[in-house]
């Protein structure tokens, strides 16, 4: 594959922003994307994949040719591709060679998967024999997965209309509302996005509204519902009928879950700002069902997100947790009795998941909640991205 200047300048430039501003890299390679119309679509691809490709290996590329100059790592992780140079000043130095019998030499997981020591000594300690195998799946590029909004059209029809456009796409199974891309793509464009027929959300992600059991003319409060992902799934499964509270502490996040609404159809959406416990308390036994879909560490989609491993640290770890916990404490109080409360997260680590949910059945506020079931969704087990259900039953 041929190298062009302008399009790996750009991706140089974006990892600058990345590892020097400390941007996050989906927000970066957005706006790159969008500061030059003229890139075609195989551009456009070969900068996402290059810069998605070098922030997941960051650690590795850095092990098996040291330096500071971005270029340079960009011509390692070249080579790393199986690649050939092109002779340019900026990737003089570089010794193919010498990069391939370094990696032939490392044997540490860490390195090998590229991740911080500490997050591999963490991963090790909690998940045991299964960290291996989740990390090295964490690794690998994310499928693009659609959630075919039912309120609008069927499965099957939006299959055959993606078809029609040239997308080939097929339904997993296990996921009744998902559909998968053959090939990876932006599918943004698509007049099917703007017509609110799907959205873009991870089948594991699609077991999340599912495990609330809900009914049409449900009351249902999302108490972290950020830009809406769970809620617009959640008023599709209710056939747009009852009302969905979708709270938050991010006024700008209620407002994309809005305009989100409106493109899928949805009017039974209500948008909350939480502005402290009061808000929280007034809506006590309001609920038929409640969901806290918790902020967490997203160790689970490191797939998509590869930056987390090199944002994240134990601190911010635990930071996280001490607020999933307060959440399920001040939160839990408004599912209404004989409802269901539905606590999620995007993370695999058991000190996020059913660490906390133990924590709260055994608290003074969890008595009067029982666990029904949980799901740990491994992404090595799933193919997908790794995330823990549990759904919980007030007496
Ligand atoms: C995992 S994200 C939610 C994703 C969202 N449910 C979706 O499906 O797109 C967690 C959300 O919790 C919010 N959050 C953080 N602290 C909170 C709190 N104390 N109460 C409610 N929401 C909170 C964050 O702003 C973030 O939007």
């Amino acid at each position: 594959m041929k190298l062009f200047t302008n399009t790996v300048s750009a991706v140089i430039e974006s990892l600058d922003e990345i590892f020097n501003q400390n941007r996050y890299a989906d927000k970066v390679i957005e706006r790159k994307l969008k500061s030059n119309p003229k890139w075609g679509a195989r551009d456009r691809g070969f900068i996402a994949e290059s810069i998605y490709e070098m922030v997941r290996w960051w650690r590795l590329l850095n092990q098996l040719s040291p330096s500071d100059d971005f270029y340079h790592l960009f011509g390692t992780y070249w080579v790393l591709q199986g690649n050939e140079l092109p002779d340019w000043r900026e990737f003089k130095g570089l010794d193919p060679k010498f990069i391939k019998a370094n990696y032939d030499r490392i044997q540490e997981r860490a390195i090998l998967q590229s991740i911080p020591d500490w997050l591999d000594d963490m991963g090790a300690e909690l998940l045991g024999e299964n960290w291996e195998k989740e990390i090295e799946t964490l690794n690998q590029e994310a499928d693009v997965v659609l959630r075919v909004n039912t309120l609008k059209v069927t499965r099957e029809q939006l299959m055959k209309r993606l078809a029609d456009d040239g997308i080939e796409s097929y339904a997993p199974k296990g996921y009744k509302d998902a559909l998968v891309l053959a090939k990876r793509q932006n599918i943004f464009k698509n007049p099917a996005f703007k017509e609110g027929l799907f959205e873009i959300q991870d089948a594991s992600s699609q077991l999340v509204a599912a495990a609330l059991e809900v009914e049409p003319g449900m009351r249902v409060i999302d108490a972290c519902a950020g830009s809406g992902g769970k809620s617009l799934h959640l008023a599709a499964l209710m056939q747009n009928k009852g009302r969905i509270l979708s709270m938050d502490v991010e006024a700008w996040k209620l407002q994309n879950t809005k305009l989100r609404a409106r493109r899928n159809g949805i009017s039974i959406i209500e948008p909350k700002v939480i502005e402290g416990n009061k808000t929280i308390k007034r809506l006590k036994e309001s609920a038929d069902r409640v969901l806290l879909d918790v902020p967490c560490s997203g160790l689970g989609v490191l797939k998509r997100n590869p930056d987390t491993k090199w944002k994240l640290t134990p601190e911010s770890i635990e930071k996280v947790q001490t607020i999933q916990q307060e959440i399920l404490q001040n939160y839990a109080g408004m599912v209404k009795p004989g409802g269901l409360l539905v606590y999620a997260t995007c993370s695999i680590l058991p000190t996020e998941n059913q660490m906390q949910v133990e924590k709260f059945l055994a608290s003074e506020n969890g008595k009067n909640f029982e666990l029904v079931e949980d799901q740990k969704v491994l992404a090595q087990d799933s193919g997908y991205d790794g995330f823990y259900i549990a759904k919980i039953k007030r007496k």
